[in-house]
């Protein structure tokens, strides 16, 4: 953007920023220089939704690397957009070059509706978010690996990642992501990396099952549906029970269903005090899954576990570190940082140690794991045929119900 903006207007907008927090960046240009805003012009399907756009706000307010005078004038154009609507403010003095280049950016949105600026705005921040995250110990661009649509996987420093990218979504998870994790896990325990992370992209952790995955009836009907389902689910959890590598999970916000489930198979589990853990099986007249028919009693004790997977109780992250099921809570504010400093240091610990010691402690029960796994995605085949599931999924899918 450097070259979009008058030489003077970016010598005052660079000292504008020394002082900058996210109270907006401001300025000038047409909106054919936002090539983000091009990109999402085609993409009126999507929405953000009010509680996005506030928590995208807040977002901004924790980032603690600038990120350049181009991108905040691109936030603080959709942020007035969003909120305002159009310009409609007189033109600033050519003097006043920080005002001009304010106002000349959100003038160039021009008459884009308020909604689309707030979902540009939503998906600019998750963008920024994850490049941040990454570069916080995390590996850089060229590390990215090529191949998943719906996963960012990086390896770098001896560190797998595997990243749900489905922001908009709360990262649910569709018949593509299962297969894709699975493939990134079988990569990931091969690579040379010593351990492995799962995480998610902008404010959710994951959401569960997408429950969008229901409507794609095969020609055999539901009966074949619920069968194919069950073979996916029950290869899903197996690549967790024999990953050969420490496992960690990064719940970077709320998570729920399967996602909370799968974590009593994790080595560790690192939770920002903004996640929350619940498991709505019976609301969705469904079962529990993940081996956590038995990893949950085991690691909280069978009161514990039934309030969650009989009774759906949400848990915050400070009650799940409580019950075991989390390893360590740490403020949002300095989640990234703190657990990428720790990751970093573990995974210069020796591979073959800790791969080992996983494997011991793995081992004992790992055949049972596979038979409950099994068990348990037997019972959910029966599950999805029933009223009880079906009415349930309707009613999300016809917005009647949050759970
Ligand atoms: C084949 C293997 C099967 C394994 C089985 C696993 C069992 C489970 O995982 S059970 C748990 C299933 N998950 C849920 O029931 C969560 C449903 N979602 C919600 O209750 C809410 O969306 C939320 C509490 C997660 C978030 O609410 P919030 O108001 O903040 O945001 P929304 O506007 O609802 O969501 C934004 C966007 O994302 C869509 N979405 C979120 N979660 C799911 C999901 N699980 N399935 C499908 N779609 C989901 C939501 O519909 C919104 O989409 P639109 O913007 O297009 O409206």
């Amino acid at each position: 953007m450097a070259g979009h903006l008058p030489r003077g207007a970016m010598l005052v907008v660079a000292r504008l920023t020394r002082s900058w927090r996210p109270r907006y960046a401001r300025s000038p240009m047409q909106i054919s220089n936002f090539p983000v805003l091009q990109m999402h012009k085609s993409q009126t399907a999507m929405r953000a939704s009010q509680k996005d756009f506030e928590s995208a706000v807040n977002q901004m307010k924790l980032l603690t690397k600038d990120p350049g005078n181009e991108m905040k004038l691109k936030l603080y154009a959709l942020y007035k957009q969003a909120t305002e609507g159009p310009c409609n403010m007189p033109k600033p003095g050519m003097l006043d070059l920080i005002s001009k280049a304010k106002w000349d950016a959100w003038s160039a949105l021009g008459s884009l509706p308020k909604e689309t600026a707030k979902q540009n705005y939503v998906e600019l921040v998750s963008s920024l978010s994850s490049s941040a995250s990454s570069s916080q110990g995390k590996p850089d661009a060229d590390s990215k690996q090529p191949g998943y649509e719906t996963l960012v996987v990086t390896s770098e420093n001896g560190i797998t990642k595997i990243m749900l990218n489905r922001p908009t979504k709360k990262n649910a998870i569709t018949t593509q992501m299962y297969q894709e994790i699975m493939l990134a896990l079988e990569a990931a325990a091969k690579d040379d990396s010593a351990i492995t992370v799962l995480t998610g992209n902008g404010d959710y952790y994951c959401s569960g099952n997408d429950l969008n995955n229901f409507t794609d009836i095969p020609p055999g009907g539901v009966e074949e549906k619920a069968k194919n389902s069950a073979i996916l689910l029950r290869d899903f959890v197996g690549c967790f029970i024999d990953f050969p590598k420490p496992l960690i999970a990064v719940v970077n916000g709320p998570a729920v269903g399967i996602s909370v489930t799968l974590l009593g198979l994790f080595d560790i589990v690192y939770a920002s005090d903004r996640a929350t853990f619940h498991t709505p099986f019976s609301h969705l007249g469904q079962s529990p899954e993940g081996c956590s028919s038995y990893m949950f009693p085991k690691i909280m004790g069978s009161a514990k576990a039934a309030e969650m997977l009989i009774f759906g109780k949400k848990l915050t992250a400070r009650e799940a570190c409580a019950q075991g099921l989390v390893t360590e809570v740490f403020p949002d504010s300095t989640f990234q940082k703190e657990v990428w400093t720790r990751l970093k240091a573990y995974s210069k610990l020796p591979p073959n140690a800790m791969r080992i010691s996983k494997q011991l402690i793995r081992n004992v029960e790992k055949e049972k794991l596979h038979a409950i796994n099994s068990e348990e995605s037997s019972v959910l085949q029966g599950r999805w045929l029933s009223d009880e599931c079906t009415n349930a999924i309707m009613n999300f899918l016809s917005r009647k119900a949050k759970l």
